[in-house]
């Protein structure tokens, strides 16, 4: 049956509603794209969790990761422990194998979001999804992993985005994304209203966007390098303590500066293929803007991330980021 919710939110299959029984408690369907694990028993310490994927339509290996991780579950070889949301984002944009239809999905999580369309819909039904969610599991440890595939190569495959928000990230969260082979970090230095940073920002979870290797198409992906990261799901998604590496094994990042795209004539000053966390040197220029003028490299270093000189105008274009200090661990 989950692997059903599954195919049918991908067929856009109408009303879709259910409910049903699983090893340690009980599954309901609450639409298209959003699924509710209810355990039976949950302990006082078992966190509530929302796993979402495919918030950008080609993004498809971590779609393929939670079938399975759901299998697992429907075959009984995982045992419920803890409250779960299981989101699957762009139902439209995963249809058409595109990033979005109109607009970006992952701009648009804002309370008081006010445009119209597709997009700006789906975002409004998830927000109101994750705070029910939240709601009805007051007083419980609040975790959002929000699980991404970067369009580009990058120097460090799988990386972890720390949306800026007043919570602290617990140091026990650094622990588990380096024991799910979570390689590098990157801090956020300003609200930037993408899903994981709504789940920390408005409801103090620890929350993150976790970039798993690159988007390929359905059925191309190989999961192999994913394997911890679906240990780590799993072990939190029984009430089970997750692997643990020191934070220090990954390397630590922070945005330094960000390119927004000001004009229709914006171009940027490297190869479109520069593999994410490319070093670009003292005096590199990096962009190029009608409005906004060129964009040099000052006295330090800086690496890109995330560089797409074809969003839309006002839209950013590149995170600039250096390394920083891993957070102290006061273990
Ligand atoms: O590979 C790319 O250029 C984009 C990958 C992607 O979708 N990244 C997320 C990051 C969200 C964040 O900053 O937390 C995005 O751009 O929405
Ligand atoms: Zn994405």
């Amino acid at each position: 049956m989950l692997a059903e919710w599954l195919d049918a939110s991908l067929d856009g299959a109408p009303g879709l509603a259910g409910e049903g029984s699983l090893a340690g408690g009980r599954y309901r369907i609450l639409g298209a794209g959003l699924l509710e694990l209810v355990p039976a028993s949950p302990s006082a310490s078992a966190p509530a969790l929302v796993l979402s994927a495919g918030i950008h339509g080609n993004e498809t290996a971590p779609i393929e990761l939670l079938g399975e991780i759901l299998a697992r579950l429907e075959a009984g070889r995982l045992t419920l422990g803890s409250p779960v949301l299981v989101i699957l984002g762009n139902l439209e944009a995963i249809r058409a194998g595109t990033r979005f239809v109109d607009t970006n999905l992952n701009r648009l999580f804002r309370r008081g979001l006010d445009a119209s369309g597709m997009e700006p819909d789906r975002a409004r039904e998830l927000m109101t999804a994750v705070d029910a969610f939240y709601g009805r599991h007051e007083g419980r440890r609040r975790l959002h992993y929000d699980l991404h595939t970067a369009i580009r190569d990058s120097q460090y495959p799988r990386f972890a985005v720390e949306p800026h928000a007043e919570a602290i990230t617990p140091s026990d969260q650094w622990r588990w994304l380096a024991g799910a082979d979570i390689q590098a970090v990157l801090h956020q230095h300003a609200h930037s209203w993408t899903f994981s940073h709504y789940s920390k920002h408005y409801h103090g979870a620890a929350a993150f966007t976790l970039e798993l290797g690159r988007a390929l198409p359905f059925g191309e992906n190989d999961l192999a390098p994913l394997a911890p990261m679906a240990r780590l799901i799993e072990a939190l998604l029984q009430d089970r303590a997750p692997a643990s590496r020191p934070a220090d094994r990954m390397v630590f990042f922070r945005v330094r500066h960000e390119l927004f795209r000001r004009s229709e004539d914006f171009r940027l000053c490297f190869a479109d293929d520069t593999p994410n966390f490319t070093e670009f040197a003292p005096g590199a220029r990096l962009a190029e803007d009608a409005e906004a003028g060129p964009f040099t490299v000052g006295e330090t270093p800086l690496r890109v991330v995330f560089p797409n000189a074809r969003v839309e105008i006002g839209a950013r274009a590149a995170l600039l980021v250096s390394a920083t200090p891993p957070p102290a661990d006061p273990r």
